[in-house]
This record gives structure tokens, sequence and C-alpha cells, in this order.
């Protein structure tokens, strides 16, 4: 109705062919914008549904909470803040922890991890199984096989009887470098020794490079995939007396924190 009045009036001349087209075009762009504003609001909505099932996933599933807090919002972080988790947690104990007390530099990490960002160290719960199986080892050469902050060789560090000392692997070299910071900090660096490197290099060498023959207590805690080779060329190269893992995928006779002996 309305395309017949325009187009009778265009032929009848009582308004000139310009103006026509003009209204026309306005009647077009207005349908068109109509069209593309209700798609919009389509694409809103479907963004802010799909927004909705991923917190709904994260809040009630744990694999999908920790690939949002350890893959997504951990490299936006670090994007924004061009600083990796690591570095992060080094910067707070520094600014919070007492230089020289490795239990406040614990604290303080442990302060760090459960309240904004969750990291890899074994943690208060299985850290005070861990200090318990040292003591009763009473190592005097203690071996770690994966360092990443240095959290649990500060660990290990803190309860070693005098003359005692800590040789731990670590092959990352960003993680290397923070856990010498971190180990300084903590005042344990007399104790500690950081050996950087893959553990399939580093314990084939532990004899003739860093004059190791005996360790008296081992703490897996590196990539699972190494945990039987690495025992297998411990085996071979040294002779261990306690091994120690924070995991339960490890091979036989070894102790698993938090889950008693195997
Ligand atoms: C679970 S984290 C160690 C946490 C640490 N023990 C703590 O509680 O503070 C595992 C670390 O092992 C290191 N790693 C994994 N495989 C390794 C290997 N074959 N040789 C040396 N380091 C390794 C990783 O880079 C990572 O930093």
């Amino acid at each position: 109705m309305v395309g017949h009045g325009l187009f009778s009036l265009i032929f009848t001349k009582r308004i000139p062919l310009s103006c026509a087209t003009l209204t026309l075009g306005c009647f077009s762009l207005s349908f068109q914008m109509l069209e593309s504003s209700s798609v919009l609001l389509f694409i809103v909505f479907v963004l802010l549904f799909i927004l909705l099932l991923f917190v709904v996933l994260i809040r009630k599933n744990g694999t999908a909470a920790l690939i949002w807090n350890e893959i997504i919002r951990e490299k936006i972080t670090n994007f924004i803040m061009n600083q990796s988790k690591e570095q992060r947690i080094l910067n707070f104990v520094l600014q919070n922890a007492v230089r020289g007390d490795p239990c406040s530099v614990l604290d303080t990490i442990d302060q760090y991890c459960s309240q904004k960002e969750w990291a890899m160290n074994v943690g208060n719960e299985k850290g005070l199984i861990l200090d318990k199986t040292v003591e009763e080892a009473n190592p005097s050469v203690a071996l770690e096989l994966g360092t990443y902050c240095g959290y649990s060789a500060v660990r290990i560090a803190r309860v070693l009887k005098a003359g005692a000392h800590l040789l731990t692997v670590e092959f990352n070299p960003e993680f290397a470098a923070i856990a010498k910071q971190m180990i300084e900090f903590a005042g344990v660096q007399d104790k500690v020794k950081l050996l950087e490197g893959p553990s399939e290099e580093i314990i084939p060498q532990l004899k003739k490079k860093y004059e190791v023959d005996t360790v008296d207590f081992v703490f897996l805690d590196h990539w699972k995939d190494r945990y039987t080779p690495d025992t297998i060329l411990l085996q071979v190269s040294l002779r261990s007396v306690c091994m120690v893992t924070n995991q339960n995928t490890s091979p036989k006779n070894i102790l698993i924190l938090g889950a008693g002996e195997t």
C-alpha cells in the first residue's frame, strides 16, 4: 500500500523524483538497520548465554576451572602485566616475607597461592608430611627433582641437619632463576645447590660432575612420565635410600605424600 502510494505520487509528479528516491532509500535503510540490530541483539544474547554457561561450568567442574585459571586467565594476566605468575609469586615474597626466614617465605607463598593464583608447589598440607619424612630420614644428601619456584627446596632445606645439603634439579631456566632468588631470600642458599637441566641428563652426571656417591633422600616432584625412568637411573647411577613423591603414579616402594607407603 505504502509502495503503491509512493509510485502514484512519483508518476503523477506531485513530488520530485529525487525526493522519492530518498524516501525509498530511507525505508530500505531503516529496514536493514532493524534487521541488522536484531541480528546484533541475537549475537549478544548468544554470547551472554555462552558466558553464563562458561561461568557455571567453571564453578561446577574442576577441569574447566583449571583450564580457565591456568590457561586463559593466567595468559591474559601475564600479557597485561608483562610478567609470569612465577615472577608475581617471587615479587609478592620479596615485598611481604621476612628476608632470611624460611618459614615466613613458605607462609607468604602459601598465602599468595591460596588467595591470588594457584601454583604447583607441594603446599602446606603435603609439605607437613614432607617435613616429617625428611626429619625421619635425616639425610646428609637430599635430592629433589623439580624445583619450580623453590618452595619445597626451602621447605626441605630448613629441616636438614647441620652440614647436610640438598641438590635440586630444574630444567626450566625461568623457574630456575626465580628459585635461586627465592632460596637466597629465604637464607638457605648454603644448604641448597640448584642444578639446571633435565633430570635425565643431570642424574648420570651426579657422581662424576657433582661428586655425589649416595643420596639419602629423593623427592620426585617433576613431570610424572619421568618418575619410573629416573628412579631406574638413580638406582643405576647411585645408591638412594628414601624416595618420596607427590603423585600416585610413581613406581613401587616409593612413599607417596599423603597416601602412606606403597
Ligand atoms: C610440580 S613442579 C615442582 C614443585 C616443587 N617441587 C615445589 O613443591 O615447590 C614440577 C617442576 O618440575 C620441572 N620438571 C619437569 N620435568 C623435569 C625434568 N625432566 N627435569 C628437570 N625438571 C623438570 C618443571 O619445570 C616444574 O618446574
